[in-house]
Parts: structure tokens; C-alpha cells; sequence
């Protein structure tokens, strides 16, 4: 049987995109210092920051299976975390205007038993997207909106950030946080369904 599922994010959107499939589970939201080796690769960034989510919340749980998750946007080689402020969401957005850059989210899953790790996996996927060409002013309304300010990037593809966004090649909910199908794989692979 399928310990319980929890998932280790504040992230409304990871939540809304989990209960999207009607898939039971509760949030417990981790605690953990999110900063990385800069020259690290993109994608052990964000499975590494995936993994300390998942592992910080399941050492307080006795039995569950911990989803984790993390965001990153990537320019040029140069990752791109949440903007600090309205100053560095301007900066973010004038460099990702008119362009490709990657978005990586890495998935971690932590199963416990007993109160002890029993199984771990990580993976990620990558998003290719294309943001059009802002001028100065359609920036500025876009931080105006305060919709920049908690997403990697400085944009949030679902919102009102979907006006900003030519095209992607790559799974859509990996931009927004958290890629179900990848997710549906890791627990297949574990031996479980994801989807009720
Ligand atoms: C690129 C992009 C990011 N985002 C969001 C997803 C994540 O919430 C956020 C990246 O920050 P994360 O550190 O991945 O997540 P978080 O701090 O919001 O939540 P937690 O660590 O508790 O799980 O950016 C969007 O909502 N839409 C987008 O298009």
C-alpha cells in the first residue's frame, strides 16, 4: 500500500497542480538554506535543492512518502533563483526578454518507514522557453503586478507572465513547478501510482 503523500513545498502552485489530480496528501512546508554552488549544473542544482526539501520535512514524519521540488531558470549558463526585489525582477526580465533560456525543476521523493529513510529518488526536467521582445514599459506594469516577486525568473508562465511567453518545448508544468508526468514516472518507478 502507498504510504501517505506529502508534500514538502509552499508553493501554491505545486499544491494546486498536485490536487489537480485529485491525488490525497498534505503540506508540510521544509525549512532549508536554498543556496548552491554557482558553478554547479543546472540540473544537480535543482535536484540537490529538491532533495534537502524532501529530506528536511521527512526526518520530522514516521512514515510517508515526501515530494519535494525546485525552480530554477537558467540564462546562458547563469542560474536564475527568485528575484530579492523589484529592482532585480526588472534586471531578470530585461535579460530574458526576446530569447530562449531553460527552466529546470528538479523532483525528489524521500519514503519513510518507522521514522527512518527507506528510499530515495531525484530527477529533473528541462523546459525550453521563449519569452518575446518587452519594452521598458510592459516590464515595468509586469513587476507593477507583484506577480514576479516569489517565482524563479521573475514570471509565472500561468499568470498574467502567459502575455510574456512566445512558446516552450518541454513539459508546461515543469515551468510552473512541479512536472506531473515526471512525477507520475518516479512513482511508477517506486512501485506506486500517483494518480488515485
Ligand atoms: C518559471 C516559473 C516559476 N514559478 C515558481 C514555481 C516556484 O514556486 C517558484 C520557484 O521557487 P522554488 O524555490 O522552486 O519554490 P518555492 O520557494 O515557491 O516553494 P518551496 O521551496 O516551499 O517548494 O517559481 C512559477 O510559478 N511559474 C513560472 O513560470
Amino acid at each position: 500500500m502507498r504510504p501517505k503523500i506529502v508534500l514538502a513545498s509552499g508553493s501554491p502552485r505545486r499544491r494546486e497542480l498536485l490536487a489537480g489530480l485529485g491525488v490525497p496528501f498534505e503540506v508540510k512546508t521544509s525549512q532549508v538554506d536554498e543556496t548552491f554552488d554557482p558553478s554547479s549544473p543546472p540540473n544537480a542544482v535543482a535536484e540537490e535543492l529538491a532533495h534537502r526539501k524532501a529530506k528536511d520535512v521527512a526526518r520530522q514524519l514516521d512514515a510517508a512518502l515526501v515530494i519535494g521540488a525546485d525552480t530554477i531558470v537558467v540564462c546562458d549558463g547563469e542560474i536564475l533563483g527568485k528575484p530579492r526585489d523589484e529592482q532585480e525582477a526588472v534586471q531578470m526580465l530585461s535579460r530574458l526578454q526576446g530569447r530562449a533560456h531553460q527552466v529546470y525543476t528538479g523532483i525528489a521523493l524521500v519514503e519513510v518507514a518507522d521514522g527512518h529513510v527507506v528510499r530515495e529518488r531525484v530527477s529533473h526536467r528541462m523546459t525550453h522557453v521563449w519569452m518575446r521582445s518587452l519594452s521598458d514599459e510592459k516590464i515595468s506594469w509586469y513587476v507593477d503586478s507583484k506577480e514576479p516577486l516569489d517565482k524563479a525568473g521573475a514570471y509565472g508562465i500561468q499568470g498574467l507572465g502567459a502575455c510574456l511567453i512566445d512558446k516552450i518545448d518541454g513539459c508546461y508544468f515543469n515551468v510552473v513547478g512541479l512536472s506531473l508526468v515526471e512525477l507520475d514516472q518516479m512513482f511508477q518507478d517506486m512501485g506506486y501510482s500517483l494518480v488515485p
